[in-house]
């Protein structure tokens, strides 16, 4: 009864309705907002078409066609991605900082103000103060900083809770919650927020039910609730590359989205769109992560594998699996530029260049130390052909100098161009492609042993040489996929490839090969990188044992190595059989802890193999009585029997990775990255037993629930999960 109610709730209450009359201004003016830029895209296409101001329009105010053609490219997807950007409530927090007063003089130029914070900017036209600031913007740092040992300045952080499926309409704001950050005594707090001792408890009820809701579809951004040891990796700086090393569900993957999506906003013109790439393992993991960047207002940016890079030629072979390895170590880019390199002969005859009647001599010896000089300096292949170009055209110029004085550049230009210097050229350091190179060394044993002295065995030559399928020519060559990585090596051994990123975000970064590796080095020779991985779950045959020499491969050595270790998926009663299994693993990384409790572990065993797949079916239906998502993790081979019991007991399942159906079938190698809120764990013997790697696959598994795991077994159970 309202007569009842305490004057903290008639606080509260007044608050709330303040607070919600606050988020009727915001969507109003966001609301102007894009209409304006509508508008701005309609007047923009008008200009271009010449609807709008006459003849000289059709040229395009903007100059010439070309330019007309980009500005109006640019209008359309500005409002495009205004369209596409969700609604969604327009702030999540508030700063007020102190004014006059102890603790004031840190508020500095902010004393006294109050912010409101939020995905994006709000203002009621692009030079109106901000009612809502931008997660990004240097004075929201306070916001996920601020504690009450270094306030900041910040007298209180405000959180607000929204109905997590509105829209962000006042009436969608359920709840606020406040951390009064200067009045508490600053011995007695410890470090974390909410006066948390190790800053690895939460007492915000608001933060907890963020991290504890439940997960349904793609991934979700984390910019309400981002920690301070993760917003410390989101804002470095974007000129040096690092490496975060976290146990599973540290938010690795969250902290490298949001970051990318800070480096957008806070260098925009060094890092555009076009020069942000991210990287995942699969297709699964890209479709379940594609949805963040564009819900903090990211459209556009390339999210793709390493293989989606490579030349798109199509694969019309398959190596053995040992071939496979062999293809993807790094000694094959050594053997690549040595049969690059060895291409290269060294002049065996003098050379003369006509030059009008004249004609210009060098001799042998100079010719040769050129060369020999231009191959020691290793320069990529093409800039060596054109090094020996202009250095062979100098000698001429030498040679004419002392002959009449000092010629023009026109001439240095001329004599460069001459067949003779060209033919001389080709003879010594011939233009060459990928395909022939590899193809010249998978298809010739003599090539392949010269390239590979010292490097590959005998018998590992013999493995690499095409049996059998030997093409007529590199271009009717039969592709495996391993050889692709070997195309783009001796491309870039060529040339440097067009494709250059600034910054490189790469996932999962533990099971990458060197080739794929130096795929990624090479793309961001002018960048850096985020690399994000776990040791722990490297499930390649060549995955990571160590970071430097991973980061090694990636071009980025000097990168810094940061541990996650608390995590905000799995539940500590579910971590144990984890951390027991890591044990195992024997991989140099802490165990994994957790920020949550409330986890459920449950083994089921059933009699026989041949039952599994209808006790999955029951606790799939089981599981579906209660909220959330569903993944049910079995070895590949077991998948299918699993999919077609559910779906027989009219259960629809969908592939991994952000599809709409409640329930998803994983096969163990895709389950990395993703999460459900309850796990069905089949037969896990079956993943321990899959060959060497069959462990690190069950800790993967092991590694995905975020509420509650089943484990339903028939055959015996391994080690770490008995008892
Ligand atoms: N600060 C946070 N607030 C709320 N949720 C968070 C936070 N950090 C991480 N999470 C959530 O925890 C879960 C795990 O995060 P994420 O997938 O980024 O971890 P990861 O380290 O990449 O895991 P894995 O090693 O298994 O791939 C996600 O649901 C993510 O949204």
């Amino acid at each position: 009864m309202p007569g009842e109610d305490t004057a903290e709730e008639n606080a509260l209450r007044a608050e709330l309705a303040a607070e919600r009359s606050y988020t009727d201004v915001c969507r109003a003016a966001l609301g102007t907002a894009d209409a304006a830029a509508q508008d701005r895209v309609r007047e923009g296409a008008g200009v271009l078409t010449g609807q709008h101001s006459g003849e000289a329009a059709a040229e395009g105010v903007a100059g010439d066609g070309a330019s007309a053609e980009a500005l109006g490219r640019h209008l359309r997807s500005r409002a495009a991605e205004l369209q596409r950007e969700p609604d969604g409530p327009p702030f999540f927090g508030r700063l007020d900082f102190l004014g006059a007063g102890p603790g004031g003089e840190e508020a500095g130029e902010h004393r006294g103000q109050r912010y409101y914070i939020g995905r994006r900017r709000v203002s009621e036209h692009p030079s109106a103060p901000p009612l809502v600031l931008d997660w990004r913007a240097p004075v929201s740092r306070a916001f996920y900083q601020a504690t009450a040992v270094h306030p900041q300045g910040v007298g209180s952080r405000r959180r607000f809770g929204w109905a997590p499926e509105g829209t962000g309409t006042a009436a969608d704001l359920t709840g606020l919650e406040d951390e009064r950050l200067a009045d508490r005594p600053r011995e007695s707090t410890g470090e974390g927020p909410s006066g948390a001792a190790d800053g690895h408890t939460l007492a915000s009820r608001i933060v907890t039910g963020e991290i504890e809701r439940p997960r349904v579809g793609p991934m979700r951004d984390i910019v309400a609730t981002i920690q301070p040891e993760q917003d410390d990796l989101v804002r470095s700086g974007p000129d040096s590359s690092m490496c975060v090393q976290g146990a599973p569900g540290t938010g690795k993957t969250a902290v490298g989205l949001h970051r990318a999506a800070y480096l957008l906003y806070t260098h925009p013109r060094r890092i555009e769109r076009g020069g942000m790439l991210v990287v995942g393992p699969n297709a699964a993991f890209l479709g379940y992560i594609s949805a963040v960047l564009p819900a903090l207002g990211e459209g556009g940016v390339r999210q793709c594998t390493v293989g989606d890079l490579l030349p798109g030629l199509p694969v019309r072979a398959e190596d053995p699996p040992r071939v496979v390895e062999l293809k993807h170590s790094a000694r094959m880019a050594e053997v690549l530029r040595r049969a690059l390199h060895g291409r290269v002969r060294l002049p065996d005859s003098p050379l003369a260049v006509p030059d009008g009647s004249y004609r210009w001599r060098l001799d042998e010896a100079g010719l040769r130390a050129l060369v020999e000089e231009t191959l020691a300096q290793r320069p990529p292949y093409e800039v060596g052909r054109e090094r020996v170009r202009a250095r062979t055209a100098a000698l001429l110029r030498e040679q004419a100098e002392r002959r009449a004085g000092p010629p023009g550049g026109a001439w240095l230009r001329r004599m460069g161009r001459t067949r003779a210097l060209t033919g001389f050229l080709d003879s010594v350091w011939p233009r060459t492609k990928p395909e022939e190179v590899v193809a010249g060394l998978l298809g010739d044993a003599g090539a392949l042993a010269r390239a590979a002295e010292g490097l590959l065995s005998e018998e590992e030559q013999r493995a690499l040489l095409w049996q059998g399928r030997r093409p007529r020519s590199p271009r009717t060559a039969h592709w495996s996929e391993a050889d692709l990585l070997l195309l783009d090596e001796a491309a870039g051994l060529i040339d440097h490839p067009e494709e250059s990123f600034r910054h490189v975000v790469v996932d999962e970064a533990q099971d990458l090969s060197p080739m794929q590796c130096r795929v990624l080095a090479r793309r961001s020779r002018f960048g850096s990188l985020t690399v994000l991985g776990d040791l722990a779950q490297g499930t390649t045959p060549w995955a990571a044992r160590d970071w430097p020499e991973q980061l090694a491969h990636l071009g980025a050595p000097e990168a810094a190595v940061t541990p996650l270790t608390t995590g905000f998926r799995v539940p500590s009663e579910l971590l144990g059989p984890a951390n027991r299994l890591l044990e195992a693993l024997e991989v140099p990384v802490p165990p994994a802890r957790s920020l949550r409790t409330g986890g459920e572990l449950r083994t089921v065993r059933v009699a026989t193999t041949a039952g599994l797949a209808r006790v999955v079916q029951e606790r799939v239906a089981a599981a579906l009585q209660r909220e959330g998502s569903v993944g049910v993790i079995a070895a590949g081979e077991r998948t299918a029997a699993v999919r077609a019991a559910l779906e027989a007991a009219g259960t629809a399942t969908g592939a991994p990775g952000g599809e709409p159906e409640r329930v998803a079938v994983v096969e163990a190698e895709l389950a990395k990255g993703l999460e459900y809120d309850h796990v069905v764990l089949v037969e896990p013997a079956e993943l321990a037993g899959s060959g060497p790697l069959g462990l690190r696959h069950l800790y993967v598994a092991l590694t995905r629930a975020v509420s509650r795991l089943e484990i339903v077994h028939a055959a015996g159970l391994p080690e770490a999960l008995r008892g």
